[in-house]
This record gives C-alpha cells, sequence and structure tokens, in this order.
C-alpha cells in the first residue's frame, strides 16, 4: 500500500548497484525494467476471478450483483473496473478523500479518470458524495474492502449488509468480526485466497526474469485466471471435508502443504 513500479524501480536500483543487474529480486517493477506485463491488474483481476468463482457455487453471476468497495488504489480501481467489465454494479466507492454512491451503478471509468483529475474520489459529478464511515454497512451483495487492515471489527460486525464479504485488502476482517459476520451466515472469502491475484502475478514475474524471457499479457491473464479457479476448487473441498469456513480451509490447506513438504524432506517424528 502506498508504493508502486516507481518504488519497486529504486529497490531494484539501489541493490544492483551493489550486486550487479539482479531483476528478480524485486516485483511490481515497471515493464520497461523488467516488470510483468498484468502485474498491476493482477490483484484487482485475481479478486475478480475469486469473486466469480464464489457466486458461481452459490448459482450467482457478477451481472446480476450488486458491489460496494472500499478502497480506490491499485486494487480497489482495477476490482471495479473489471467488475464493471463484467456487468456488475458498483453502488458505492470509498477512498481517504470520501465516498461516493450512485444507486443505478457507477460509471467506474468516468470515475478513474476523475480520480486521475482530482487525487481522490470525491466529488465525482456522477455521484452523489456520501458519509465514508457508513460504506461497510451499505446494503449490496459483495462488500469488497480493499484498502487498510482491521476494519471490520465487533463494532461495526453486526451492521453489514452484505450477503459476501470479498477480503481484497490484507486482514480487513479482525478475529472478533469474522465470528460475527459467520454467526450472521455472511460468507467471507479470507484475503489469503481473495488477493493472491497479485502474489501469483509477481511468482510470474519472477519466474519470466530468472528465465529472461517475458510473457504476453493474454498469457499472464488465461494463467492467472487457472490459478485462481483451481484454487478455489482446492479450497471448496477442504472446506467441505472439513465443514469449516474458507478462511479455516485455507490456512488448513497452506498449512497442510508445508507440512507434507517438510515431512517428505525427512523431517517428520
Ligand atoms: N497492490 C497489490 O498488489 C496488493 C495489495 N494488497 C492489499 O490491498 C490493499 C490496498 O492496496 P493498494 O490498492 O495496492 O494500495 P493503494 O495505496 O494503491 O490504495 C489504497 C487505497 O485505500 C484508500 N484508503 C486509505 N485509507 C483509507 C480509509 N481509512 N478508508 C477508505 N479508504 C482508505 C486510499 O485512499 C487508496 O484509495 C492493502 O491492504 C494491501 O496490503 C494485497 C495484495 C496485493
Ligand atoms: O507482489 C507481491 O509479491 C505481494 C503483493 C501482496 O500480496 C501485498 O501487497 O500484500
Amino acid at each position: 500500500m502506498g508504493t508502486n513500479p516507481q518504488t519497486m524501480a529504486w529497490i531494484l536500483d539501489e541493490y544492483s548497484k551493489f550486486h550487479g543487474y539482479s531483476p528478480a529480486v524485486v516485483t511490481g517493477k515497471p515493464v520497461d525494467l523488467g516488470g510483468s506485463v498484468g502485474r498491476e491488474a493482477a490483484t484487482g483481476r485475481g479478486v475478480v476471478y475469486a469473486t466469480e468463482a464464489l457466486l458461481k457455487d452459490f448459482g450467482k453471476h457478477i451481472a446480476d450483483q450488486t458491489f460496494v468497495i472500499q478502497g480506490f488504489g491499485n486494487v480497489g480501481s482495477w476490482t471495479a473496473r473489471l467488475l464493471c467489465e463484467k456487468g456488475g454494479k458498483v453502488l458505492v466507492v470509498s477512498d481517504a478523500t470520501g465516498a461516493v454512491q450512485n444507486p443505478c451503478g457507477i460509471d467506474v471509468p468516468g470515475l478513474i479518470r476523475h480520480h486521475q483529475n482530482t487525487g481522490g474520489v470525491k466529488g465525482f459529478s456522477g455521484c452523489i458524495d456520501t458519509d465514508p464511515n457508513s460504506v461497510l454497512s451499505e446494503p449490496c451483495d459483495v462488500l469488497i474492502p480493499a484498502a487498510i487492515g482491521g476494519v471490520l471489527t465487533r463494532e461495526n460486525a453486526h451492521d453489514v449488509r452484505a450477503k459476501f464479504v470479498v477480503e481484497a485488502a490484507n486482514h480487513p476482517t479482525d478475529p472478533d468480526a469474522d465470528e460475527i459476520l459467520a454467526k450472521r451466515n455472511i460468507i467471507v472469502l479470507p484475503d489469503v485466497y481473495a488477493n493472491a491475484g497479485g502474489v501469483t502475478v509477481s511468482y510470474f514475474e519472477w519466474v519470466q526474469n530468472i528465465q529472461g524471457f517475458m510473457w504476453e499479457k493474454h498469457k499472464v491473464s488465461t494463467t492467472l485466471e487457472t490459478y485462481m479457479t483451481n484454487a478455489y476448487k482446492d479450497l471448496k473441498e477442504v472446506c467441505k471435508s472439513k465443514n469449516c469456513s474458507y478462511r479455516m480451509g485455507a490456512f488448513c490447506l497452506g498449512i497442510d502443504r508445508v507440512a507434507r513438504a517438510t515431512v517428505l524432506r525427512g523431517w517428520g517424528a
């Protein structure tokens, strides 16, 4: 958060001054300096693939759902843009400058232009300004926190009026809120899966850097879609077999993979 490809270019440059040109040492670089095409959009794109997989499982589609998004930086704006392209209706968007609302669906490309011109979402002419403090309790099908951590707490989890929470930000839901949302049958898709599109394309960037062979945009997007869709299937299977939440399932899956690799290396008891 608060960084961009320019920041990663400085890290690359500083490291390379001491160790020689080493593009694979940092990811999220500008494409002109060995970054991957598609990395900028990757986290939002991954959030959308994850949301699509979740909704499909519940017999729903992005095109018939409404969305509220907190945060309109890299992750929030790409998520909004791609949801909109798939026919989803984004009702409310907020950022550090304020919040905007349009019950008929926000013109996301217009909001992106307004954001580029003014540095925030506040005052966008296609919407009405609304209270940023009530964003998490706005009625919608899917609530997407895509800003800072710790925003869903025991103080406000009772007020959430979404059916699904897709964690695009890192740890937006604290453990108390997680419990409250579960009791209220609100499905939470955890950050460890939902926002993994970013780190996945960072992995693709690293692969491209060490191979010295850059991929085309289509390959990045389609490979990411395969990873996110397969990961959802694996996650769902664990949740079913253990009768647990998506968060618990994701942790079980991750820990089990590390444990298996550890035992295979001869570290077993
Ligand atoms: N950029 C990436 O590839 C990934 C980012 N994430 C997580 O996603 C979240 C967002 O990251 P980015 O979009 O990259 O950051 P960013 O710096 O591009 O954007 C952050 C956004 O949050 C807004 N914001 C800050 N404080 C706020 C508040 N109190 N209420 C509402 N909005 C607020 C800012 O105005 C801005 O729109 C962070 O939690 C980050 O850790 C997770 C995985 C990958
Ligand atoms: O790009 C990466 O390697 C990590 C991105 C990520 O997961 C984050 O910003 O939290």
